[in-house]
Order: structure tokens, then C-alpha cells, then sequence
């Protein structure tokens, strides 16, 4: 018997609908639909099909790994697949898939599951050749992944060499590549401010940036690679084969992986239950966006027995979390207008809890979003904080409206200021283009003295914008004009209270580096980093001007779109004129040689040399390698080379290194160099995780401040702290 005619169409009718978002989402990293809806459809789907064995079709999406590579990519194929993981939302699909496995493991005895959160990321494969780091791969289809060799390599957590006993000929880790969430809101915050689309959680976050084809953006990103698994391995002669998952996962944090923190170690099935319930309580707390944990035999003889479909293992389960989400209004959407010129629009709901917090505010992100999500104001909304440090409007509830909503008209001039406002080409935003717009000045300003600027806490936010206000203040380089008597008509303010900012303007004018300065001027695609390299390489401002887009992209952590948004910004005439300012004011500081270079690493500061034919690397990339860590690299020998990297055939310029005197490396001293412990995580930056092993102690709840900027995870019991960056 054929199944019915409209199941048929129905069947049909998902299969393409799920094809659809799969491009979306792995493809394109702009998903249209929330994670919990697109599993629905799946599940439809899956009980058509099982009820209808007929309908089957190997390329239905319930048989395949989801993604497929995305042009720009050279590809690869794995050389063992890669799957995706089988998922339930609650107990009753642990239960049932507990039998499963207990039948097949008939004559096995008790059955322990190792336990780990489901990092929200994308799927990595990364091989190491006799330790050495020589290709990255994404999952891509299963069978077929890109190539994220270069990209993968600015991800700061993942060893590039591996130490470990024993070292095993071929090693392919598989893991997870993450944004943790704080990074993910800055992120999506300087994507606003540049006018660019902001991305809808940290998984395509983490997705977008890996896949960049220009690495010094990717750099900027800060990614970070949680290992899971592994996929080959040939150990070496005499070394004993892992027993357990357990086994393998303590082997890859010897060797130097951040593996997933709480991973736990369960003796029964209701041990696993607890555990995903302790973490359903937890997940807002954490660093890292997890949707569910992944349970997995913890026996690989009896993973073996169990085997693989053609899309994932049978000795695997993910338990996925139910969606936070809540209902409210959208009473009111306000625009707006931020340090770029870009208008923002934000929803200002009736306050609503959403996972223990209150929010009445979040972020529309631009006038596309409103149109694509469909929503009205005076609409019933859906509100979530899936993990999120920041609120998002899901979807409108469009069977609760009254017909009393209203279209949102985007604004066709500034708020602020009244002028037109205009899309530049490639940009999703509006922006409002004129430089003396109030609220741009404003912010300017702002962030000028703010901690990401020029830092002049005793000065202060809320000064400067009443000095704004009553337009005392227009510019920055005003600031450092101010006469005592305008003070004055500021509020309350006392004799003390002038000379202490007088005092701390004054600070700000001779003290600050070129570092702050550059940082503080609000230089599009340039953060703490970058301004941090500009003030190392060059002797001031002037000097950042003159320089043209090449000798800009020489440098370490800068690619042509940051190199061409410096060069555009000093050719502008307004900046140009900032520029003078600060020149005529005093506020001159120098950079270049003078400014201490920050030790990243045992090869910052150093001169190298590369000279042959390194394994598994090309000189241009060791170079950039070496550079990101603070180093200076040069083309000929002299006696000023601190090291000399020398791979196969080196020839006439080893020989003179050595009769110079010249140190000399092989690749694999370089790379031990380059990622020698040291202050490669700036302190600020650094989340701790700690790993419970063998579910013993118990985390502490996780402090985080009124802004959410900052989550911690900490546990006074454990010993392994691990630092993720
Ligand atoms: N919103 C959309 O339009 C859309 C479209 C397609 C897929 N999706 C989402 O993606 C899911 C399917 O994606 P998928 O196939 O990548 O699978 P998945 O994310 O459901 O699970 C498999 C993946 O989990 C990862 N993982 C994370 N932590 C792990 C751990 N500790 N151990 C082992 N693996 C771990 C691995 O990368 C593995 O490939 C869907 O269920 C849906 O939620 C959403
Ligand atoms: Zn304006």
C-alpha cells in the first residue's frame, strides 16, 4: 500500500522546507527560524517517515549530516565521517533510547555514560601529524569539510604542537569552536556600530568567523576550541589504546585542550538524569552558550558494538534543554543613534521575566530585522534569553492581536538631528552622516573618555555629556580647553571637585599612551588589539596618517579591510582636523620604539628569521604566526636575527647563522616558543572554567555583574582551573 496523497506533499513539503533552513543556517549563518521550531519540523518529518517507511529517501535531511561547505573554501574530506548527534527534549526520550542501548549491548553488564554540556559552536576537526597541528577541517556534510587551517590557527586555546606521552603518530581531536558569550556581545555590538547584521547567537557568531576568508578578522574574534572527541589515531608501537571515553578525554587535556568543562562520569541513567537537570538550572550562568547535554557510552569497545546510522551514532544522545522564552508587549520601538551615525532601533517591552531576570529592553538591531520578524507595535511578543547575556524579541504572537497595532515607520531623517539618513552600499543600517550631529558627538565623546577610550575615570561619563549639553563640548579636543568659570555653571560643583577634574584632564593630556589615544578616536575595526599593534609600530599619529594600506597590512593582526578603514579614517578631513587638535593641545603621545612590547609570548620582541622548507606550514604563515605573537620578522641574516627558524634544505643563510652565532630553531621549537606560557591571555579577558571530574564537587552559582559583561564560573574545590580565552 502507498501512503495517501497529501502525506505524500506533506513529506515532500518539510523535506524542502528543511532544506531550506539547513542552507540558512550552515551555509549562510543567517538562520530565519528558531532552533526549537526547526527541530519540530524535523521531528514531523522523522514520524512521517517512520510511519511511512515507503516515503524513505537516503537524501532526506533526517538521513544526512546537516551543512555543506560554503563557497570560497578549498575542501577535504574527513578521513573517518563525521556525525551529528540524535536528540530528545526530555526523560521519557532518555529512557527509551536507555532501553535501545541496553539491547544492543546485550551481555555488556552496567552501562556508565560519560557526560558533557553541548557546546552551541560549530563541529572542528583538527589533525596533528607526530604532534604537529597541519590541518583543520570543518564538519561541513560529514563526509566532506573547508579547510580553516590558517583561520583555526589564531584561535588562542588550541595547541598547535602537542606534547604528550604517548604522541600519537596521526591525531584528529574533534571539538567544538565557541564564542563565549560575553565576546559574543561585543561582537555583535561593533557589528551594530559598523552598520553591519548582527548575528542571531553565538553558535553563527562562532560559524561567521571561522569561515572569514580574511584570518586577521577571524583573529580579532576570539574563538576558542572545546575538544570533545577524536576521530583517527595510530598510536605509536607499545603504547596501549584508550578503554574508555573517559580515558581519551583525560589524554587530550594532558596534551594541552580545553575540553568541556562539568564533564561527569555517570555510573547509571539516573545519574545522567540529574545531571541534566542540575545543568537546566545552571546553563544561564555559564560562559559559554550549551543547548543540552551529550551523553555517550563510556565504554568505546561497547561504542564500537553499537555502531553508527548514516547520520549519528547509536552510543550517543543529546539531551537537549526546553527553550527560555516569555511573553510580553511591544509597547514603543525607539531609535537610536549611536557613535557611527548608525540607527538602532529598540524595543521597549512591558517588563517581563525571561530565566530570573527582568527585561523591558532589546535591541531590534535594524530596520530589515523588524520587517523580517514581522512585528507591530502593541504586538504580543515572544521574548527569549537563550543563554544570551542579551534579550532578543522572537517573534510576534500574531493569534493574540487586536487589530489595534501599528506598522513601524522607520524614520527617514535623524532624531536627533533632523538630517537625511542614508544606507551606505553593502551595509544593513541607516545612518545619519552629519559629523555634528548631536547624538554622534555624544557619543563620540563617551566612548572617548570611557574605559575603552582614553580611560579618564575622574572626569566621567556623566560630566562630559552635561558639558555637552550646554555646549560647552562639541569635540574631544575641547575637553582639554575647559576653563575653570565653565565648570562653574556645571551642578554641583564645589571648588575641590574643579580642581580634581582640572587635575585629572590635565593627567589625561600628558599620561595617556598612543595605545588609549588610538583606541579612544573610535577607529572603525579597530579595538584594544589592533590600537595596541599601531601604537607598538608606529612613532604617533602623523606617522599612522602617512602610512599607506600595504605597510598597514604588513603588520601583524591587521588585513586589508582593517588596513582600509585606518587609511580612509586619517584621510578624512574632520579627523584630520581632531588630529591637530590634539597636536596643538599637547595631548602628543609617542609610540613606535619607545612603548614596551607586551609579552605575549617567549618570541615577542625578538627578531626571527625563517629560512626552508618548514613541515605542514608556509613560511608567509609561520611569519604572520610569529608576528601575531609580537615578534618582527626579516628576510636576510645579520647578527641582529635573535633566532633563525629553519625547516628542510636550509641553506647558505643557516650556514652563516651559525657563523654569526645566530640561534637556531626547527618548527617545532618555534611553535613551543610561540605558545610558551606567559601573558598570553591578557588578565581582564580570561574565564576560568573548572572541570568536575567524576561528578565530585560541585560548581558555585556564577557571579555576574549589573551589565552581564562579565560571567564567572569558579569552584574553590577543584584544582584544574583552565583558562579560556
Ligand atoms: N534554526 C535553524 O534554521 C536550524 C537549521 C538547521 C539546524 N538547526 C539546529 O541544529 C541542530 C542540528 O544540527 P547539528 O547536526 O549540527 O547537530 P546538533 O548541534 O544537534 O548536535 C551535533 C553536534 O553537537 C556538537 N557537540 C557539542 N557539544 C558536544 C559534546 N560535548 N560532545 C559531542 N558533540 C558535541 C557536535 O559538533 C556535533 O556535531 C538542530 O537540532 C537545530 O537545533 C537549526
Ligand atoms: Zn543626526
Amino acid at each position: 500500500m502507498s501512503a495517501p496523497q497529501d502525506i505524500v506533499k506533506q513529506v515532500e513539503k518539510l523535506r524542502e522546507e528543511l532544506e531550506y533552513h539547513n542552507r540558512q543556517y550552515y551555509v549562510l549563518d543567517t538562520p530565519e527560524i528558531e532552533d526549537n521550531e526547526y527541530d519540530a519540523l524535523f521531528r514531523q518529518l522523522r514520524a512521517l517517515e517512520e510511519q511511512y517507511p515507503e516515503l524513505d529517501d537516503p537524501n532526506s535531511p533526517t538521513r544526512r549530516v546537516g551543512g555543506q561547505a560554503a563557497p570560497g573554501f578549498e575542501q577535504q574530506q574527513h578521513s573517518l565521517p563525521m556525525y551529528s548527534l540524535d536528540n530528545v527534549f526530555d526523560l521519557d526520550g532518555w529512557s527509551a533510547f536507555v532501553d535501545r542501548v541496553h539491547r544492543g549491548l546485550d551481555g555488556f553488564g552496567r552501562v556508565a555514560f560519560w557526560v558533557d554540556p553541548k557546546l552551541d559552536g560549530l563541529a572542528c576537526e583538527i589533525v596533528y601529524e607526530n604532534g604537529q597541528m597541519t590541518l583543520a577541517l570543518t564538519r561541513g556534510d560529514g563526509v566532506t569539510g573547508e579547510v580553516v587551517t590558517t583561520n583555526m590557527r589564531t584561535v588562542r586555546n588550541l595547541p598547535l604542537q602537542l606534547k604528550s606521552s604517548p604522541l600519537p603518530t596521526r591525531l584528529e581531536v574533534r571539538g567544538e569552536v565557541v564564542m563565549l558569550k560575553r565576546d559574543f556581545q561585543r561582537l555583535n555590538e561593533m557589528q551594530e556600530e559598523e552598520g553591519n547584521r548582527a548575528f542571531a547567537n553565538p553558535r553563527n557568531a562562532a560559524a561567521g568567523s571561522l569561515r572569514l576568508l580574511d584570518s586577521s578578522i577571524t583573529a580579532k574574534r576570539r574563538l576558542s576550541f572545546i575538544a570533545y572527541g577524536v576521530g583517527d589515531v595510530a598510536f605509536p608501537e607499545g603504547a596501549t589504546p584508550w578503554k574508555t571515553h573517559g580515558e581519551m578525554m583525560a589524554f587530550l587535556e594532558d596534551a594541552g585542550f580545553t575540553v568541556p568543562f562539568q564533564a561527569s562520569l555517570c555510573e547509571s541513567p539516573e545519574d545522567v538524569a540529574a545531571y541534566y537537570q542540575r545543568l537546566t538550572d545552571e546553563r544561564e550562568t555559564l560562559p559559554v552558550e550549551i543547548d543540552g547535554v551529550v551523553a555517550k557510552v563510556n565504554s568505546l569497545e561497547a561504542q564500537q558494538a553499537l555502531g553508527f546510522t548514516a547520520r549519528a551514532p547509536r552510543f550517543a544522545m543529546a539531551l537537549k534543554f526546553p527553550a527560555v522564552e516569555a511573553e510580553t508587549i511591544l509597547e514603543s520601538i525607539e531609535i537610536q543613534v549611536g557613535r557611527t551615525g548608525v540607527l538602532t532601533p529598540v524595543a521597549h517591552l512591558q517588563p517581563v521575566e525571561v530565566g530570573g531576570v527582568t527585561v523591558s529592553r532589546a535591541t531590534l538591531h535594524n530596520e530589515e530585522e523588524i520587517q523580517k520578524k514581522g512585528l507591530l507595535v502593541g504586538d504580543t511578543v515572544k521574548v527569549r534569553r537563550a543563554g544570551d547575556v542579551i534579550p532578543e524579541v522572537v517573534r510576534p504572537v500574531t493569534e493574540k492581536r487586536t487589530g489595534k497595532e501599528e506598522k513601524f515607520v522607520f524614520p527617514t531623517s535623524c532624531p536627533s538631528c533632523g538630517s537625511s539618513v542614508e544606507r551606505l552600499p553593502g551595509e544593513v543600517a541607516l545612518r545619519c552622516l552629519n559629523v555634528s550631529c548631536p547624538s554622534v558627538m555624544r557619543r563620540k565623546l563617551t566612548h572617548f573618555v570611557s574605559k575603552a577610550g582614553l580611560d579618564m575615570t575622574r572626569v566621567g561619563v556623566k560630566l562630559v555629556e552635561q558639558l555637552i549639553d550646554k555646549g560647552i563640548v562639541s569635540h574631544p579636543a575641547d575637553l582639554f580647553r575647559l576653563h575653570r568659570a565653565e565648570l562653574h555653571k556645571l551642578d554641583r560643583m564645589g571648588e575641590k571637585t574643579i580642581d580634581n577634574t582640572m587635575k585629572a584632564i590635565d593627567a589625561a593630556r600628558t599620561e595617556s599612551s598612543l595605545e588609549r589615544l588610538i583606541a579612544a578616536m573610535g577607529i572603525r575595526h579597530v579595538g584594544e588589539q589592533t590600537a595596541k599593534t599601531l601604537a607598538r609600530s608606529f612613532e604617533d599619529l602623523e606617522a599612522i596618517g602617512a602610512a599607506t594600506v600595504e605597510e598597514l597590512t604588513a603588520l601583524p593582526d591587521i588585513g586589508p579591510e582593517v588596513a582600509g578603514s585606518i587609511h580612509a579614517f586619517f584621510r578624512n578631513a574632520d579627523n584630520h582636523r581632531m588630529i591637530e587638535d590634539f597636536r596643538e593641545i599637547g595631548l602628543w603621545p609617542r609610540g613606535g620604539k619607545g612603548e614596551e612590547p607586551v609579552a605575549e609570548s617567549a618570541v615577542a620582541g625578538k627578531t626571527l628569521l625563517f629560512t626552508g622548507t618548514l613541515e605542514g606550514m608556509s613560511r608567509p604563515e609561520a611569519s604572520k604566526l610569529a608576528e601575531a605573537h609580537g615578534a618582527r620578522v626579516v628576510k636576510a641574516i645579520s647578527s641582529k636575527v635573535d633566532y633563525l627558524v629553519a625547516g628542510a634544505k636550509a641553506g647558505s643563510k643557516l650556514r652563516k647563522a651559525q657563523e654569526l652565532g645566530v640561534e637556531v630553531l626547527d618548527l617545532e621549537q618555534f611553535l613551543a616558543m610561540v605558545q610558551a606560557p606567559g601573558a598570553e591571555t591578557p588578565a581582564e579577558n580570561a574565564v576560568e572554567f573548572d572541570t568536575v571530574s567524576e561528578g565530585s564537587a560541585e560548581p558555585e552559582k556564577a557571579a555576574s555583574d549589573a551589565q552581564g559583561t562579565e560571567v564567572e564560573t569558579r569552584s574553590a574545590g577543584s584544582a584544574d582551573q583552565y583558562s579560556l580565552i
